[in-house]
């Protein structure tokens, strides 16, 4: 099994479709964000208020170093921004879940606990800035992307299954 690797907008659910994906396969998951924060011992918001994204950029590409030369049979979902590594490609099976601008908006501001998911992800605090970046990024997950999958207006779990069919077409 090549490792698949989740990428796409905040938001967008990479980290409820990789739930959902180990609970109907043999993968198991995990999160570069969470990696990261391990290492760090303290949140991503944290660490852009007190280190400022450059350095959090930087921690991204040790981790995507250390991927690609130590991990497979993985799911690895990942923060909106970790795309850019140059070494993705050799990482696994790249999947873009996507979906527009104010549909992942929407999404996040119907969770109940809404105000801490916006707080937690610096990059969405300025709502304008943060379309522009959507706006910007999307060209850019469609050119890296191997696989793609509109999320909008499904669960969670029939992404997850689609992603399974997908992946098993691409191999
Ligand atoms: N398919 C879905 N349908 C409805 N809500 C979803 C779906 N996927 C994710 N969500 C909700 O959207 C928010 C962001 O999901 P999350 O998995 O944390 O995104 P990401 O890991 O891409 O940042 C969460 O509140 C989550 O419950
Ligand atoms: O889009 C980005 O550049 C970022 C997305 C975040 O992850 P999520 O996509 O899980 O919110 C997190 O890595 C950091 O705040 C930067």
């Amino acid at each position: 099994m090549k490792n698949i690797i989740l990428v796409g907008f905040m938001g967008v659910g990479k980290g409820s479709v990789a739930r959902e994906v180990i609970k109907i396969s043999d993968y198991i998951s995990i999160d570069t964000d969470d990696l990261i924060e391990s290492m760090e011992n303290r949140s991503v918001k944290k660490i852009f208020e007190q280190s400022g994204e450059t350095y959090f950029r930087d921690l991204e590409k040790r981790v995507s170093l250390w991927l690609q030369n130590s991990v497979s049979n993985t799911l690895i979902s990942t923060g909106g921004g970790f795309y850019k590594q140059e070494n993705l490609k050799d990482i696994g099976i790249v999947v873009f879940l996507n979906s527009p601008f104010d549909k992942i908006l929407k999404r996040i501001k119907s969770h109940p606990n809404a105000p801490k998911k916006l707080k937690k992800r610096p990059l969405l605090n300025d709502l304008k800035k943060a379309k522009e970046l959507y706006k910007e990024r999307l060209p850019q997950y469609m050119a890296v992307a191997d696989i793609v999958i509109d999320v909008t207006d499904k669960s969670a779990l029939e992404c997850a299954k689609e992603l399974l069919e997908k992946v098993k077409e691409h191999a």
